[in-house]
């Protein structure tokens, strides 16, 4: 909560609309075995996408490397660091920011001798909530990109389509002359 306070602070959010989605709001845990694959490259440990969190915090939890995040259209591995954590901004805060926070686009590769495991903790606003750009940030000047929709909805509509890249959020971005309230 701490993290999302300063993000919020970070991008003239107001806190307390911060602390209203958040608070008391979903965590999951993903804990992910990728054995090790004689010939890596034929094989994906985990296709490239974003995560439809608000924040991941991810562990990397034998040092082994195989997260890559893309940038400016290129897959940039990530560097393994002792102690530290990874922290993704996923789709949810992409769209609450109103488009300031790009959400990270990864996947993971294997490696051909060591396994690798990784723990990813996912932080989402509270089932009653509704995910769309802060009420905070939207004016004339600063119209809202991206659609309103409840929580509830949105999970079911994440789980019900075939997951590539980013394709996800653009289905939440508002069409030219769309209404916005959709
Ligand atoms: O294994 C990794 O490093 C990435 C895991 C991941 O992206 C996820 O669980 O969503
Ligand atoms: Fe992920």
């Amino acid at each position: 909560m701490k993290l999302l306070e300063l993000m919020a602070q970070a991008l003239k959010i107001d806190k307390g609309e911060m602390e209203e989605m958040f608070e008391d709001g979903m965590q999951s845990i993903r804990m992910t075995y990728y054995p090790p694959c004689p010939q890596p490259e034929q094989v994906v440990g985990l296709r490239p996408h974003s995560d439809a969190t608000g924040l991941t915090i991810l562990l990397q939890v034998n040092g082994v490397e195989g997260l890559q995040v893309k940038r400016n259209g290129v897959w940039i591995p990530v560097k393994f660091l002792p102690d530290a954590f990874v922290v993704n901004v996923g789709d949810i805060l992409e769209i609450l920011s109103n488009g300031t926070y790009s959400s990270a686009e990864h996947m993971a590769t294997v490696n051909s001798t060591k396994e690798r495991i990784s723990t990813a903790m996912f932080f989402n606003p509270k089932f009653s909530a509704a995910i769309g750009p802060a009420t905070s940030l939207i004016s004339a000047t600063n119209p809202p990109l991206y659609k309103r929709v409840g929580v509830e909805k949105y999970v079911k509509d994440y789980f019900s389509r075939k997951l590539t890249g980013k394709s996800f959020l653009d289905n939440m971005k508002i069409e030219n002359g769309e209404a916005a309230s959709t």
